[in-house]
């Protein structure tokens, strides 16, 4: 299948990163946000790490404006008729994605995949509610998007072999490296990630060392780039909270509580770096 036209859903960190690599690899993108304000915000930071490219000369000027030129905005579902593909990237709550989903199935045309960016959530599960489940899957990039050159494609139980080939040739288009993993929570990238960071959080909590500290111990002794503690706040302490409890509630394991400190931040609000606070301030 020939992929041409990409939506994405959602203009936050994910699906502003998703949508800008797909411009710069030459896709025309749909950029939906449920509303304008969102779908601005999301437009500036693409437009901001396009004029860094420009500036460090891996990019014309001219090339920054083609890429912008090809992203179109929406605020309507309904723009789904036109794709050939849509990602995914709203909040990691299955109920928001399963109802994005039910309401695409019966917008996009009949040959289009619907990917999802999920970084955790059974693909199997947000498959179920559509007509389509052969043309559902996971396509789980990581952040920031234009750095990262992982693609993580999670098949779901029904994923046909040609749709998981479309996608794998897309990511391969994006200039980035499929994974092929099988649909079990977390997949392997945060199955694995989480719950160092949420025993991270756990150190924090217990006192055996300040934040700075955990996170010098992570990034000298085992060469990260960044701490656990300043990671989960980029990544956005509620996405950490959600994928941690997806990881408890499908593997019925208590080795995957989520540290309350945790979910006492995000319950105040303190999502990371997106909302100014986490474990650090924002400027
Ligand atoms: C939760 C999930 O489901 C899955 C996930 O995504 S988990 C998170 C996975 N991501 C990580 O683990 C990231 C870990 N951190 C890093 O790799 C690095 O700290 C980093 C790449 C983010 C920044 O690197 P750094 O060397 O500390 O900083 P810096 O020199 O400013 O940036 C390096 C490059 O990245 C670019 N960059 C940094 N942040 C960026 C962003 N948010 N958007 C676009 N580009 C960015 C910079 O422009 C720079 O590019 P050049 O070298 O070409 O000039
Ligand atoms: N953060 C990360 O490191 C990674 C996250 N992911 C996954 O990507 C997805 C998005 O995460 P992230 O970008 O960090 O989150 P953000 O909070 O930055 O962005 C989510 C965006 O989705 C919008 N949104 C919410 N509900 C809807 C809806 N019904 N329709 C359209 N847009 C909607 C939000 O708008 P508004 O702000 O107006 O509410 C916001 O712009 C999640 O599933 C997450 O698990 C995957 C890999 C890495």
């Amino acid at each position: 299948m020939d992929i041409k036209r990409v939506m994405v859903i959602g203009a936050g960190q994910m699906g502003g990163g998703i949508a800008q690599v797909c411009a710069q690899s030459g896709f025309d993108v749909i950029l939906n946000d449920i509303s304008e304000a969102s779908y601005e915000r999301g437009l500036r930071v693409i437009d901001k790490n396009l004029a860094r490219s420009v500036e460090k000369g891996r990019m014309s000027e001219e090339e920054k404006s083609a890429a912008l030129g090809r992203i179109t905005k929406s605020t309507d579902l309904s723009d789904a008729k036109d794709a050939d593909i849509i990602i995914e990237a709203a909040v990691e709550k299955m109920e928001i994605k399963q109802s994005i989903f039910r309401q695409l199935d019966g917008i996009a045309p009949e040959h289009a995949i619907l990917a999802t960016n999920t970084s955790a959530l059974p693909i199997t599960e947000i498959a179920a509610v559509t007509k389509r489940p052969g043309q559902v899957i996971g396509m789980h990039f990581m952040n920031p998007v234009p750095v990262m050159k992982l693609v993580e494609i999670i098949r779901g139980l029904a994923t046909e072999d040609g749709v998981y080939e479309a996608v794998e040739d897309m990511t391969r288009k994006l200039s980035k490296t499929p994974v092929e993993v099988n649909d079990y929570p977390g997949f392997v990238s945060n199955r694995v990630l989480m719950p160092m960071i949420n025993e991270a959080i756990f150190t924090l909590y217990e006192g055996v060392a300040t934040k700075e500290d955990i996170d010098e111990v992570m990034k000298l002794g085992m060469n990260h780039p960044m701490g656990p503690l300043q990671l989960a706040d980029f990544i956005g302490l509620d996405t950490c909270l959600y994928i941690m409890e997806v990881l408890q509630e499908g593997f019925g394991d208590p080795k995957y509580r989520p540290c309350p400190l945790l979910r006492k931040y995000v319950n105040a609000g303190w999502l990371g770096k997106k909302s100014g606070r986490g474990f650090y301030v924002y400027e």
